[in-house]
């Protein structure tokens, strides 16, 4: 690079990154007051890392842009407390820097190993999402306890802390140094969490939105000015409070070489240290640790956002040093976020196959835990009331693993005055009907126009082709609509004579009933029908289409014209209507599930299938006969009982008999008999685990069902075999524990067509 090109656009970068470093400082600021201050996230804590590693990006570029108080050089939160009295810390409390894939912790670790000039052991911890605490204990008793402020110095909270029974007023066992000061997390653990948010749903109060924020909102609490309940409120969130302890600041001389060591002293003193650590010689270590609690953290008693991993020598933190902001010893891997910030669009209810009313929230689509929500359900109007939303807040959405996505309340802070209250509906929104609690106290509300709602068999049709019931390709939600969705000038193909939509015709519908169908295309955001460019409803036909000249010659009993168009099925129909033939004769237990009768799923309806072999013979029993079959019980009874009483329901079996629906198990030999008999492995119990080459994994619980055993979920003692494939993890280890007999995909073939008697 040449001297002019250097005078002529340095000053240019440097100008747009000093004037883009200062409005990332100005809001980063801002977001911290709120967090530090009002226990308020205004962003998610990925969009504020984002800002954090944006402007140490800009710092590293421009080195001159680096003050002394830029965020990248100073911790979180406020010296001037200004609820608490302050407290000075003996030793700093510091954060700890970032990293967010294995590839920057690897360089963090080579950093490390250069520094200190051999390899090192890594201490491998979880990061507990709470506070920051300090603990100070002279002569063992506590004396102090302050948050963490700006890091030297943080606000009195010892009075508050005493509410929190994990945290101990004296030290325990013998060899406390007379100064300590002892560091950890004060969190909720998850379950403590949630039962806070159930007793505030109970009392009409507002539920807390996220557990870190809720923590320190509760620790941050003054007692002055309180009422009596309000006070008992405090204590009652206080005593729900757990701490972890995870460092130690003030100690000169230890008598202990490593970290590891320091928490097996800190326990033995009777503070709570965490089970979940490990030491690994190598970075690779750390990196299988951090994988597995990635996928393990909804097992974590508490929340966690990351893993820390401590250079577990203590000569080489003092070696290592700190920068003003972080130690250099230490770094956090953290996870992606299941927690992000987005706009809730809309309210709307939609109703499902079992007539509730179920409030949903539109969101604003957002990518959380690796894809993409854009909706989530609110369950009933007064659990929407007790979150508190109003349509146009920002809300908390959280998405954790297969989790279903959730909101957990609104940022209040960011109200524009714009946002408005969201008013459960009286009538149904799909067919009209009154909406009513299906008995007297409950909370969510029904349709009970069961039978030709079209929004509840649009939900039942949805069922029959569900995996669980008759796994119909092609019947899903979509075309399920599209067979549903009343329109005029045509009529749904699963309209009777009269108009009302029913399942009962699925089994009978033609290529001429799909034909005409044309669907209503809704637009996401607003729930109205889509606009043409020409101001028409936008309207699309799922079952046919223009034909081609490679269409072949014309077929006159498949083939119509519209106006001067000339259509032919679309292969979405030709397929869907084959795979409804093709159902018709799946086995009996499917087709129970296809009956949507209450209660009964793939577990129950198996059961009766397997004992009774027909719907006749299920219809002909006593209450009794079916409440005592194994694996069916009263409830079930009395739903089939119900459901067998509805006029209505006589005729779906009327109707999907003409149409060929097989109800009975050919050559079951009647009630009680295959029970009786048994199968193969009657009386065993079998794990399937891992991929077993030939059987999906429903097959093969399938394949040990029908071979009359137990298709167990887990391994335990009682577990008789546990057929093992790939990927095979932790079932696999405990039945390795347990001594249990392990066994192939081969021999599992072999096992459930011949019993056990093949293996030996
Ligand atoms: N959403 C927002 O608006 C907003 C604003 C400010 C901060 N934040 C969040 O806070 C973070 C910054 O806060 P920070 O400076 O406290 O850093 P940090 O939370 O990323 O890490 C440092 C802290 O981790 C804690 N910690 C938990 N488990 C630990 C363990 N096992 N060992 C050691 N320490 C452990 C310690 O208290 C330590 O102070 C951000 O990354 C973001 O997630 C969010």
């Amino acid at each position: 690079m040449t001297d002019s090109t250097d005078t002529q656009s340095t000053p240019t970068d440097l100008e747009k990154a000093a004037a883009e470093a200062g409005a990332l400082t100005t809001r980063i600021l801002e977001l911290r007051d709120a967090y530090y201050e009002r226990d308020t996230s205004l962003v998610s804590d990925a969009e504020y890392d984002a800002m954090m590693h944006r402007l140490e990006q800009l710092e590293h570029f421009f080195p001159e842009l680096q003050g002394q108080d830029s965020p990248t050089q100073t911790v979180g939160g406020r010296a001037q407390a200004t609820l608490f009295d302050p407290v000075t810390h003996v030793e700093r409390m510091l954060s700890l820097d970032n990293v967010f894939s294995a590839d920057e912790l690897r360089i963090w670790s080579e950093r490390v190993e250069r520094a200190s000039g051999r390899s090192v052991h890594y201490l491998s911890e979880l990061k507990i999402d709470g506070l920051a605490i300090n603990l100070r204990y002279e002569k063992g008793r506590l004396v102090s306890a302050a948050t963490r402020g700006d890091g030297v110095v943080g606000e009195d909270v010892t009075e508050n802390v005493a509410a929190i029974t994990s945290i101990p007023n004296r030290l325990s066992g013998s060899g406390h140094p007379d100064r300590v000061e002892v560091r950890g997390e004060i969190f909720f653990p998850v379950e403590a969490f949630r039962e806070l948010n159930e007793q505030q749903l109970a009392a009409g109060e507002k539920v807390f939105a996220n557990p870190r924020n809720a923590a320190s909102g509760s620790l941050r609490q003054k007692a002055e000015g309180k009422s009596p309940a309000a006070l008992k409120l405090m204590k009652n969130r206080l005593s729900r409070l757990q701490m972890l302890v995870h460092g130690i600041g003030a100690w000169p001389n230890p008598p202990v070489a490593a970290q590891s060591e320091v928490y097996d002293l800190l326990s033995g003193w009777g503070l709570p240290t965490s089970t979940h650590y490990r030491v690994f010689e190598d970075i690779d270590g750390v990196i299988e640790f951090i994988q597995y609690y990635g996928e393990h953290r909804a097992s974590v008693e508490h929340e966690i956002d990351g893993i820390v991993v401590k250079v577990d020598e203590l000569a080489l933190h003092d070696e290592l040093g700190a920068t003003s902001r972080a130690p250099r010893w230490a770094t956090a891997f953290k996870y992606p976020p299941e927690q992000v910030n987005t706009k809730l669009l809309n309210i709307v209810v939609s109703v499902g196959r079992t007539g509730r009313a179920t409030p949903f929230a539109q969101v604003e689509p957002v990518r959380v835990a690796g894809s993409t929500v854009s909706q989530a359900t609110l369950h009933n109007q007064d659990v929407v009331k007790a979150k508190g939303v109003l349509i146009g807040d920002t809300v908390v959405l959280r998405k954790a693993g297969d989790v279903i996505p959730e909101i957990l309340g609104p940022v209040v802070e960011l109200r524009d005055g714009t946002e408005r209250a969201f008013v459960m509906p009286e009538l149904c929104p799909s067919c009209d009907t009154p909406l009513r609690p299906a008995k007297e106290g409950d909370k969510d509300l029904r349709c009970p126009n069961s039978r030709s709602c079209p929004a509840q068999v649009r939900g039942r049709v949805e069922h029959v082709g569900s995996r669980g019931a008759l796994d119909v390709e092609g019947l899903g939600e979509v075309a399920a609509a599209a067979l549903t969705q009343p329109l005029e000038p045509t009529r749904p193909p699963l309209a009777d004579h009269n108009g009302d939509v029913s399942e009962a015709g699925l089994f009978s519908m033609t290529i001429a009933d799909l034909f005409p169908v044309t669907v209503t295309v809704f637009d996401f955001e607003t729930g109205l029908p889509k606009v043409t460019e020409d101001g028409e409803v936008k309207r699309v036909t799922p079952f046919r289409r223009r034909r081609s000249k490679k269409d072949g010659p014309f077929d006159p009993t498949s083939e119509t014209f519209t106006g001067d168009e000339h259509f032919v099925p679309s292969k979405g129909a030709l397929e869907l209507l084959d795979n409804l033939a093709a159902s018709k004769t799946k086995p009996l237990w499917r087709i129970l599930v296809a009956l949507n009768i209450r209660h009964v799923g793939p577990v129950a309806a198996r059961a009766l299938a397997t004992y009774f072999g027909s719907l006749d013979a299920i219809r002909a029993a006593t209450r009794d006969q079916l409440a005592e079959t194994e694996g069916v019980g009263g409830i079930i009874a009395d739903a089939v009982i119900d459901w067998f009483e509805v006029d209505w329901h006589q005729q779906i079996i009327e109707e999907w008999t003409k149409a060929g629906v097989q109800f009975s198990t050919p050559g079951h030999p009647g009630p009680g008999a295959a029970g009786d008999e048994g199968g193969v492995l009657a009386g065993l119990t079998v794990v399937a685990t891992g991929s077993l080459e030939g059987f999906t994994r429903e097959g093969a619980q399938e394949a040990i069902i029908a071979a009359g055993g137990k298709a167990a979920s887990s391994v335990s003692k009682k577990t008789d075999y546990v057929a093992a494939g790939p990927g095979a993890g932790s079932k696999l280890a405990k039945a390795e524990e347990l001594g249990l007999r392990i066994i192939d995909a081969e021999q599992f073939a072999l096992l459930v067509t011949q019993g056990p008697d093949a293996l030996a």
